[in-house]
């Protein structure tokens, strides 16, 4: 399968009192990936937040991605992304086998871009490419890298840090395949609005 696409990200504090209807309002209009981004330690909040996003996506054909934990990913059968400091690729690899997708955080480094690939990575993210609201210590990356990634790598290209839909467009011209969003989609005030930016995303990718 191609990965290409809007990839929403959620967050505790941004959808609290709204997770599940702002998530489904997004896979309504077209979510690619939908990443489970929770840095709390309530692991029965945690494993029960991610099986209920488990049964959305699998109702709306979109793939679930666990942020850090390869454990919940392995327990729910599904995909996980690993920062640099999230664990070693290979043996992820080897837990969640090959058809799982595992996405790599790659900063503003090609060089990490292509030890990820060698190690199993499905897609490699760069970035931030703006400034973020989620996180905001993020180290910036240009859009010439982006240039850079696409002679040398063989697989799909994700961009994440403040994207919105006034944004996004040079990142698709730059060969993107991937839109990772969190407040440029979520931090609409309907969940009609998240699903209207969640078409609009994807009009942008041509999805
Ligand atoms: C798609 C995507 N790209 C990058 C990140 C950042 O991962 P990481 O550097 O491990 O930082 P945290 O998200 O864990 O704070 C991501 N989560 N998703
Ligand atoms: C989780 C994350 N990682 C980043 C990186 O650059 O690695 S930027 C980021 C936050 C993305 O949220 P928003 O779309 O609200 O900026
Ligand atoms: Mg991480």
């Amino acid at each position: 399968m191609k990965l290409r696409g809007l990839y929403a990200i959620t967050d505790g504090p941004l959808l609290a009192g709204k997770f599940l209807s702002y998530v489904e309002a997004a896979l309504e209009g077209g979510v690619t990936l939908l990443q489970y981004r929770d840095k709390s330690s309530d692991e029965a909040r945690r494993l029960r937040e991610a099986e209920a996003l488990r049964d959305l996506c699998e109702r709306y054909k979109s793939q679930l991605i666990i942020n850090d934990d390869a454990e919940l990913a392995a327990r729910l059968n599904v995909g996980v992304h690993l920062g640099q400091t999230d664990g070693p690729l290979s043996p992820t690899r080897a837990l969640l086998g090959s058809k799982a997708i595992i996405g790599s955080t790659c900063h503003a480094q090609l060089e990490l871009a292509e030890q990820a690939a060698k190690e199993g990575a499905s897609y490699v993210a760069f970035g931030r490419f703006f400034n973020s609201n989620t996180k905001p210590g993020a180290p910036s990356c240009s859009l010439d890298l982006l240039d850079e990634a696409k002679r040398t790598l063989h697989l799909p290209i994700c961009a994440i840090g403040g994207i919105t839909l006034d944004n996004a467009a040079p990142l698709v011209a730059h060969g993107v395949d991937l839109l990772a969003v969190v407040h440029g989609l979520f931090g609409a005030d309907s969940t009609a609005e998240v699903t209207r930016r969640a078409r609009a995303f994807n009009e942008l990718l041509k999805v």
